[in-house]
C-alpha cells in the first residue's frame, strides 16, 4: 500500500503543483491518477520513487516513510514506464529489459535469460531481442518499456502516460496486454494519464486530479460514472456514462429464453448450436441452415467479435451475441440493438447457443441494474 498524506509539491518558482493530496494506492491493484494537463499527476507520481522530493506531507510505502529510504534502494523495487518508451538507443532490446538486473549485479546469462523471457511475456517475437529500439515500432517499444520494468520483479510499478504516443488500435491491445499481465503479477501499479477512458478501463481506483494538484474525487470506475462528486469530474467524465456504467454490470443472472426464437423471427444455428443469423419467420430459408436443432448448415462465416455479417439473400440477418457469463449488461444492450428482432442472442464459453434475452428481460436488468423504477 502507498499512502500519500497531505502530500503538497511547491517548485522553486512558487507553483503548487500538487496542494494537500491524500489517498491511498491499494496493493496488488491499479490505481489511475487522471485529469487536465498541468493537474500535478506527473509530479504525484514522481514523488512515489523520489525522483521529486514533496515539500510538506508524508508518502508511505507499506508504512514506512519513503523520505527515510535512499532512493536507489527505494526504486530497486519501483519499476517506472515512461511515455516513448525510454529505452537506450544504442543497446540491443535484450540489454535494455536486462538493464536493472545488470545494475543488481546479476550475471549476463540469468539478466538476459529473465530479460528474454519477459519478452515472450509482453507479447513480443524473441527474435526482436538482438534489435535497436529504432528498429522497432512505436507499440513495440513501450511493451520493451513495461518488460524493462518488470525486469527485477518489483512489487510496484509506475507508469507515466505510457501508451500515449501510439495509434488507438495499438493503445487499446497494449491496454489490454497490460491488464492480461496485471491479472497474473497483481502489482501494485500506479499509472497516469490524461484520457478518462483509459483510466476507466484499466483502474481498479481513479483519482480525479484539478489544475491546482486538488485531489477531486477518488472511486472505482462504476462509483465514479454513477455518482460524479462535482460538475468538474461531471465534465471530464464526459457523455454516455449512463451506458458507459453498464461495461460494469454483469450480463449473467439476466433471464433467458430457451427457445431460440421469439414472435416473427428465429435463430439460425449450425449443427454445432452456434448462432448463425436471425431469420424472419415465413421468409423461407434457401441456404440450407435450419432454425433451431433442425441441424445441418454448412457453416457461415462469423466474424471473430461474434457479430455475424449476416447475409439478407440467403434470409439471413446480421446479428450480435454477448457471453452470458462474461460479458457485461452493455455488451448484452448491444447485442440486442444490433439484431433486427430486437432481442440479444446469449452464448456459452464456447459460442453456443445459451438463449434469447427479449427486451422485456433486458429492461428488467436495466431496471435493476439502475435502480430506476425498481421499487426501491
Ligand atoms: N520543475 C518545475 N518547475 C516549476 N513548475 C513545474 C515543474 N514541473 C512541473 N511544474 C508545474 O507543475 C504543475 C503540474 O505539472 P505536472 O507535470 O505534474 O502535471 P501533469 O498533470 O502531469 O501534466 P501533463 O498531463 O501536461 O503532463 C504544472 O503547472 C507545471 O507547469
Amino acid at each position: 500500500m502507498i499512502t500519500f498524506e497531505g502530500v503538497t509539491k511547491r517548485y522553486g518558482d512558487g507553483t503548487v503543483a500538487v496542494d494537500n493530496l491524500t489517498l491511498e494506492v491499494p496493493t496488488g491493484a491499479i490505481t489511475v491518477f487522471v485529469g487536465p494537463s498541468g493537474c500535478g499527476k506527473t509530479t504525484s507520481l514522481r514523488m512515489i520513487n523520489r525522483m521529486i522530493d514533496a515539500t510538506e506531507g508524508r508518502i508511505l510505502l507499506d508504512e514506512q516513510d519513503i523520505r527515510k529510504i535512499d532512493p536507489p534502494t527505494l526504486r530497486r523495487g519501483i519499476g517506472y514506464v515512461i511515455q516513448q518508451s525510454g529505452l537506450f538507443p544504442h543497446r540491443k532490446i535484450v540489454d535494455n529489459v536486462a538493464t536493472v538486473p545488470y545494475l543488481l549485479g546479476w550475471d549476463k546469462k540469468k539478466a538476459r535469460a529473465r530479460a528474454m523471457e519477459l519478452l515472450e511475456r509482453v507479447g513480443l517475437d524473441p527474435k526482436l531481442a538482438g534489435r535497436y529500439p529504432f528498429q522497432l515500432s512505436g507499440g513495440q517499444q513501450q511493451r520493451v518499456g513495461v518488460a524493462r520494468a518488470l525486469a527485477a520483479d518489483p512489487p510496484v510499478l509506475l507508469m507515466d502516460e505510457p501508451f500515449s504516443a501510439v495509434d488507438p488500435v495499438v493503445r487499446m491491445s497494449l491496454q489490454d496486454e497490460l491488464l492480461r499481465l496485471q491479472s497474473d503479477l497483481r502489482k501494485t501499479i500506479v499509472f497516469v494519464t490524461h484520457d478518462i477512458d483509459e483510466a476507466i478501463k484499466l483502474g481498479d481506483t481513479v483519482a480525479v486530479l484539478r489544475v491546482g494538484g486538488h485531489l477531486a474525487q477518488i472511486a472505482d470506475p462504476p462509483t465514479l460514472l454513477a455518482e460524479p462528486a462535482d460538475d468538474f469530474v461531471e465534465g471530464f467524465l464526459g457523455k454516455d456514462r449512463g451506458i458507459r456504467r453498464l461495461s460494469f454490470v454483469p450480463a449473467r443472472g439476466i433471464k433467458v429464453r430457451s427457445e431460440p426464437g421469439v414472435e416473427g423471427w428465429s435463430v439460425v444455428l449450425d449443427e454445432d448450436d452456434r448462432p448463425l443469423g436471425w431469420r424472419a419467420d415465413g421468409s423461407g430459408g434457401t441456404d440450407g441452415a435450419g432454425t433451431a436443432g433442425a441441424g445441418a448448415a454448412e457453416g457461415r462465416a462469423v466474424s471473430a467479435d461474434g457479430a455475424g455479417r449476416g447475409d439478407r439473400a440467403g434470409g439471413l440477418h446480421p446479428f450480435g451475441t454477448f457471453e452470458l457469463e462474461k460479458d457485461s449488461l452493455r455488451a448484452a444492450l448491444d447485442a440486442a440493438l444490433l439484431a433486427p428482432s430486437g432481442c440479444a442472442i446469449a452464448v456459452d464459453g464456447d459460442g453456443r447457443f445459451a438463449g434469447v434475452v427479449t427486451r422485456d428481460a433486458l429492461d428488467d436488468a436495466l431496471v435493476r441494474a439502475t435502480g430506476v423504477g425498481s421499487g426501491g
